[in-house]
């Protein structure tokens, strides 16, 4: 478990799947005859390899499209006012001096290098390729048929409860484009498993895998489903548990005429519910931090849709866990990660015997090396009463991409066409580090970078809500507190969340930058008049106005405090699947070391239709070439990876 979410510098975390919505059918070429050692013996005809088919346009987003036939008939961009989408613009995002600038607009010089085929650098290649615009096409157009979770096959008692428990604040509810696919898939009864052994003489079950933008709403995608088959499952458990109630009255009125002057022994054994520590759910996450994030969504919808729920976690003790998992009144949904579960297995095996939904969240963390032998052995051990199986992520690399079709062949595909962007209202801009007046130091590029975001104001405030929320992503745990502390000295308001941190301090310090409510200045959109635009912040960094100098250095008493502004230190432990809705600036301390990670750290901006500016510190040992790749990549709007 403490593994989990180490930094992984694996070769095959660095490129994600080419075609993540095809089923094994697909994309199964004819076998490619091997020529052994008297394969040119009686040969008449000359093999000669048949020729290519031309090169089909890569399939990509709309945008990217429309980019590149812009970019062939050499039409000007429409410009938007809402927007800061120039890369020009975009690139001053450093101080004057230290600003590097990515990308270069086009000249007739640089024209030919600026032809090469994206993603050089990154060795990246279009993740929805085979999913061609005709395709795409098919799904926009089912997609905006959708209008409402009524349409969705729930229960209303389900539908009601996203309304009245989850998204209040709302006033429109419009499900998302993942919701709007999985939901009737996850519901269908078309293709319902029957439950018998295949030809392998394994267990039978469904088996999905929900694939969507970070941001996107997958939770409810795959909760809503599982809690609308709970309630449906609980009400033939109550016509099974009435059935056999009658049968015991019957045999306790025969045992009472057969001993009539015997006491009954079954008088005495205590009477156990048939859920209790047997849930009819299960959710795996990687981390505990995001059991606490899934189960305060699962006890949301219990408000008003009843079912028991719980969620345990290694930051529990053993009494805890065992007060939770063995309520009397019985567990129907339990969220929990792959290790603590495979631990309790082992000596309660009962406790997958009753799984009929089994959902593996974060999936790519989930079938990793640290993960993936646990989380098999609890497929394994919930096969024989498992009816679907869900497997769901923001990212696919392509070792998932195999291991999918390895384990589970017959596995439904549900992927959103913009899988591995990251949406255009969020901006990347990049900082120089060895330019002045930084001259190397990262600790005083990354205290200027926030001090110019946490004094720059928007002109559209909410007075109340003023409180600015910036995450700040390092490679390395260790680096997490260290940084941290130098920030303070800065006098900015700076705490670390790692591994480390216990418990209740990870959920103080979650709390503030999850709260939808705590985000700053308001979400209308801009008018396009520029003294009105959201972003108004988005100034070039002059070191006059932040100088962080003017600070002790030497982790004494900072001379100066940044106001109204909080700044949370993490590692990957904070990029995945944290719901970080307050938060809109990241800065990215360290480079990546994959594209996956860019994808789950950006991804904590511009969730739901927000929006939100990153800037990435870069140094003389840093690639600056991927940086410009996934720059570009975002503002044509393409798939990363
Ligand atoms: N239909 C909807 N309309 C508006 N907001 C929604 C809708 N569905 C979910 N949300 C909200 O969107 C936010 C993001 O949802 P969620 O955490 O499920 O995203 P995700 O796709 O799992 O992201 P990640 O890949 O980063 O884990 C949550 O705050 C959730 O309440």
């Amino acid at each position: 478990m403490a593994s989990a979410m180490r930094q992984r510098k694996t070769p095959s975390r660095m490129t994600l799947s080419q075609d993540v919505s095809r089923t094994r059918t697909e994309n199964k070429g004819p076998k490619r005859e091997t020529a052994g050692p008297f394969a040119g013996m009686n040969q008449t005809e000359a093999r000669l390899p048949d020729r290519r088919a031309p090169r089909a346009i890569p399939s990509r987003p709309r945008m990217a499209l429309r980019t590149e036939i812009r970019k062939r008939t050499s039409q000007p961009r429409p410009s938007t006012a809402t927007t800061v989408l120039d890369p020009e613009s975009n690139a001053t995002a450093g101080t004057g001096t230290a600003t590097t600038e990515l990308p270069k607009r086009k000249t007739s010089a640089n024209k030919d290098k600026d032809e090469r085929p994206l993603f050089h650098a990154l060795k990246m290649q279009q993740t929805l390729a085979p999913l061609s615009y005709n395709q795409r096409d098919k799904i926009k157009a089912k997609l905006e048929k959708i209008n409402s979770f009524e349409e969705l096959g729930l229960m209303p008692p389900v539908s009601s409860a996203v309304y009245t428990q989850v998204l209040p604040s709302l006033t429109e509810y419009v499900p998302t484009p993942i919701q709007k696919l999985a939901i009737p898939a996850l519901l269908s009864k078309k293709n319902e498993f029957q439950k018998q052994k295949n030809a392998d003489g394994q267990p039978n079950f469904d088996q999905v895998l929900i694939a969507a933008e970070t941001g996107s709403g997958k939770t409810l995608a795959y909760l809503l489903p599982i809690i609308h088959h709970v309630k449906e499952q609980e009400e033939l458990d109550r016509i099974e548990e009435a059935e056999r109630e009658a049968q015991e009255a019957q045999d306790k009125e025969d045992r009472e005429k057969r001993l009539v002057f015997e006491a009954d022994p079954s008088e005495d054994e205590p009477k156990i519910h048939p859920s209790m520590g047997r849930p009819r759910a299960l959710i795996l996450v990687p981390s505990s931090e995001l059991v606490a994030q899934v189960t305060k969504v699962v006890k949301l919808l219990s408000h008003t849709v009843k079912y028991k729920s719980a969620g345990i976690s290694a930051y529990n003790s053993p009494t805890v866990i065992r007060n939770r998992l063995f309520n009397p009144n019985g567990i129907d949904i339990l969220v929990s990660s792959p290790h603590l579960i495979g631990s309790i297995a082992k000596k309660e095996p009962n406790i997958l015997s009753r799984v009929q939904y089994l959902v593996m969240d974060e999936a790519d963390s989930l079938f990793d090396r640290s993960f993936s032998e646990t989380s098999c052995a609890i497929i394994d051990r919930a096969a024989p009463s498992l009816k679907q199986l869900i497997l769901c992520s923001a990212t696919v690399p392509n070792s998932l991409d195999r291991f999918i079709d390895r384990r589970f062949p017959e596995c439904k595909r549900i992927v959103t066409p913009k899988l591995h962007t990251i949406p255009r209202r969020v901006q990347l801009g990049a900082v120089d580090i060895d330019k002045d007046p930084y001259r190397g130091s990262r600790d005083l590029a990354c205290a200027d970078v926030i001090w110019t975001l946490g004094k720059a104001v928007h002109e559209d405030l909410n007075a109340r809500n003023t409180v600015k929320h910036i995450l700040v992503f390092v490679n390395e745990r260790e680096r997490a507190e260290e940084l941290a502390r130098f920030l303070a000295s800065k006098g900015i308001d700076a705490v670390a969340l790692t591994r480390d941190t216990t418990e209740q301090r990870q959920n103080e310090i979650l709390s503030t930058f999850t709260a939808s409510t705590a985000v700053e200045g308001s979400e209308k959109p801009s008018t396009g008049n520029k003294k009105n635009k959201l972003f108004n912040d988005f100034v070039p960094f002059d070191s006059s106005t932040s100088d962080p100098s003017a600070s002790s250095s030497s982790g004494g008493k900072p001379t100066r405090h940044l106001p109204d502004t909080k700044v949370l230190v993490t590692t990957d432990l904070g990029s995945r699947g944290v719901d970080t809705l307050a938060v809109r600036h990241v800065v990215l301390y360290d480079v990546p070391h994959t594209t996956i990670d860019f994808v789950h750290r950006l991804g904590r901006l511009g969730r739901m239709n927000r929006r939100g500016r990153a800037i990435v510190l870069m140094g003389r040992h840093d690639r600056k070439d991927i940086i410009r790749e996934v720059r570009e990549a975002m503002y044509k709007g393409q798939a990363l990876i």
